[in-house]
């Protein structure tokens, strides 16, 4: 998978991958959703360097997860459900806000988990979107709508400027490389309820164990 988020972005492949997600008992398979978020840098990545620091982030994140699943502990990572019971069971979240444990899969998960939501918001406005809507303020209203909630002042100023730089819709579709803009309507009808099927799942878990607000 090394250097996969310089290949050519395809729509189908993030599709492919959330769809590999879910478990037949509705678990999410960390592998899969990894998949998921490479695919969608690659996307990131073919915009422009201006989304760089955006980028940068997942990309680290990502990478703290694939070293979670790659270490001797590997198989405790296989889904986020098992994640969360080991890590909680060997104490290894930063529960009551100490600070012991910065890079858990837990909290690391949880903010691609809150810009995933932003995802479900931004795909779903896209879907439904003119041929002249803007791409800049659908991912602007979906934005302020989920992750700003979570980011600083500092962050939602850079995210806010990135934001003008997004193409218009006709190249946006163009990049998702799935054919014409029906084919990328049609895609987006199957991509949407699958995100937020994986996002309602994770949030519900990390409700009920009170892991929504990990520093
Ligand atoms: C296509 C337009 C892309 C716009 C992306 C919108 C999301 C804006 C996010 C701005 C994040 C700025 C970078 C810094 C973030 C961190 O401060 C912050 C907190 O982390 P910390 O607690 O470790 O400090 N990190 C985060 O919230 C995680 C952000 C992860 C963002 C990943 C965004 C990937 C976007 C993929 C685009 C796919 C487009 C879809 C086309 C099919």
């Amino acid at each position: 998978m090394a250097g996969s988020e310089n290949q050519k972005f395809c729509l189908q492949e993030v599709l492919d991958s959330f769809q590999l997600c879910l478990s037949p008992n509705k678990e999410v398979y960390l592998e899969h959703y990894i998949a998921g978020w490479r695919g969608l840098v690659k996307f990131l990545n073919s915009l422009g360097s201006v989304f760089g620091f955006i980028s940068k982030d997942a990309v680290s994140k990502i990478q703290i997860l694939v070293n979670f699943l790659n270490s001797e502990n590997g198989s405790q990572y296989a889904t986020v459900q098992s994640m969360v019971k080991f890590e909680l069971d060997n104490k290894l979240v930063d529960v009551d806000k100490k600070g012991i444990c910065p890079e858990s899969g837990c909290r690391t998960l949880l903010r691609l988990h809150r810009a995933l939501r932003w995802l479900e918001l931004f795909l779903e406005r896209l879907r439904t979107s003119k041929e002249d809507d803007k791409t800049s303020v659908m991912c602007r209203e979906a934005y302020n709508e989920s992750l700003a909630q979570h980011h600083p002042w500092v962050v939602r100023k850079a995210a806010g400027m990135a934001f003008f730089a997004l193409p218009g819709r006709p190249t946006f579709f163009e990049v998702m490389n799935v054919g014409p803009p029906e084919q990328v309507v049609a895609i987006l009808g199957k991509a949407v309820p699958l995100i937020s099927e994986v996002y309602l799942i994770t949030e519900e878990l990390y409700l009920k164990h009170n892991l929504l607000d990990l520093p």
